[in-house]
């Protein structure tokens, strides 16, 4: 099937066509312990596990027939031009807060020795102070001379999901909770403004990373053609969330309803995809602990383009099915809402599956326990490994970014 658009996702569970990876590389080694909590990690995963595990993700998604395009290489063809290329750096140093003029210079100047390749590797990966000794120190650099980067390396990126996110045939590019995480929505800023797949096409950027407020895409989930359901979360506010509903509404596209699902502020239930995902046309994955505090907001489309925003009274059951037109809803409980194997394995990101086709998920390997009640329910799981993974806070639907699935 092909499509005249670059982007097209109407859909949490059509079938997966292509989809955007990043396979973790140096930036998961520049992880200290000192630096965890900043990087938003809680663990140091092993490197050349973490590459087994995500090239064993990548082939699965493969062998079932989807495109597999990695983020490096979608920049790297991005900025072949040279004054992209330019732009690219300039826009990274201010993100990077490199704002001492010398320091600065010295930075382009290490630059400009890189291919387009290794630039882009070592923007990913960080600078450690000891690649460039002879720098000159700013002021900054004096006070904090124990600090051991220049740039400081980005392990998230593998988490494609979250700095941007296609929603219909257009797509919101993020302004992140957290400094580290904003850097990597400029990768995508550059793939669509660039990189030839899609420079060309138009596409209608549905929220913009220059944006007051956050909005990150694993808070961003597409139930049909006309629903979407868009977390309020430790990671996106509640005025995105309206200004998303009124961008999207005015884009023209078929989406006219937006769920808005208030989740506990946590690190553990960070996103609304580690709590709730799509997994069929009338089956979800629920980590129980949020359906007591859960409170959901419908947006809705005016006929003179404003919204109209109402409190749902009804259970989570009654809302879906009345929003999607559907008479029986399955919520299945991560680890069946079992007290202990539940929030372990939500914490391991059992909740969090990618769906690639109606009934057919990837799911990691540890939480089996969920794994069995999914297949008791007649849901297809393909099985990844998950060691080091999901050190990173993350699961099979968070390591993806779909660009494009055919339609339900
Ligand atoms: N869509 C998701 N749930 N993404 C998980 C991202 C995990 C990452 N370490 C972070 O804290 O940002």
């Amino acid at each position: 099937m092909s499509y005249d658009n670059p982007l097209h996702v109407t859909s949490e569970i059509g079938k997966l066509v292509s989809v955007i990876l990043h396979r973790p590389s140096a930036e998961i080694e520049n992880l200290t312990p000192n630096l965890m909590e900043k990087l938003l990690f809680d663990e140091i995963p092993y490197l050349k596990e973490a590459i087994r595990e995500h090239d064993y993700f990548a082939r699965t998604l493969k062998e079932q027939g989807v495109e597999v395009l990695y983020l490096q290489d979608l920049v790297v063809e991005a900025i072949e031009d040279k004054k992209v290329r330019e732009a690219l750096i300039k826009d990274f140093l201010d993100e990077a807060r490199i704002y001492d003029e010398r320091m600065k210079y010295a930075l382009l100047e290490y630059f400009d020795n890189k291919d387009d390749g290794m630039l882009i590797r070592k923007m990913m990966s960080g600078i450690r102070k000891n690649e460039i000794p002879n720098i000159a120190k700013s002021l900054a650099y004096l006070v904090d001379e124990t600090y051991p980067f220049i740039l400081d390396p980005m392990p998230n990126l593998y988490f494609t999901r979250d700095p941007a996110a296609a929603i219909g045939n257009g797509i919101t590019i993020n302004k992140m909770r957290t400094c580290t995480r904003n850097r990597e929505t400029l990768f995508m800023k550059y793939i669509i403004e660039h990189n030839p797949r899609f420079k060309d096409s138009d596409i209608p950027i549905l929220y913009n990373r220059n944006e007051k407020t956050s909005l990150e895409g694993g808070d961003t989930l597409i139930l049909n053609k006309n629903v979407l359901a868009i977390g309020i979360s430790e990671r996106s506010e509640a005025h995105s969330v309206e200004t998303l509903a009124k961008n999207i509404f005015k884009s023209g596209q078929s989406f006219h309803t937006i769920l808005a699902f208030n989740i506990p502020k946590k690190r553990a239930f960070m996103h609304l995809d580690t709590v709730f995902t799509m997994i069929d046309y009338n089956k979800f994955t629920i980590h129980h602990e949020i359906e007591g505090p859960l409170t959901v907001y419908s947006i809705t489309k005016e006929k003179d383009d404003s919204i109209k925003i109402t409190e749902e009274k009804a259970t989570l059951q009654e809302i879906l099915k009345k929003y999607l037109g559907l008479t029986d809803i399955t919520l299945i409980r991560c680890a069946g809402g079992d007290k202990i194997d539940g929030p372990r394995e939500q914490w391991n990101d059992g909740s969090n599956t990618l769906a690639i086709a109606p009934g057919e998920v990837v799911v990691y390997s540890r939480n089996y326990v969920t794994n069995r009640i999914l297949n008791e329910n007649g849901v297809k799981t393909h099985v990844i490994h998950s060691s080091e993974l999901s050190r990173g806070r993350g699961g099979p639907r968070c390591m993806s970014m779909p660009i494009v699935r055919e339609d339900i």
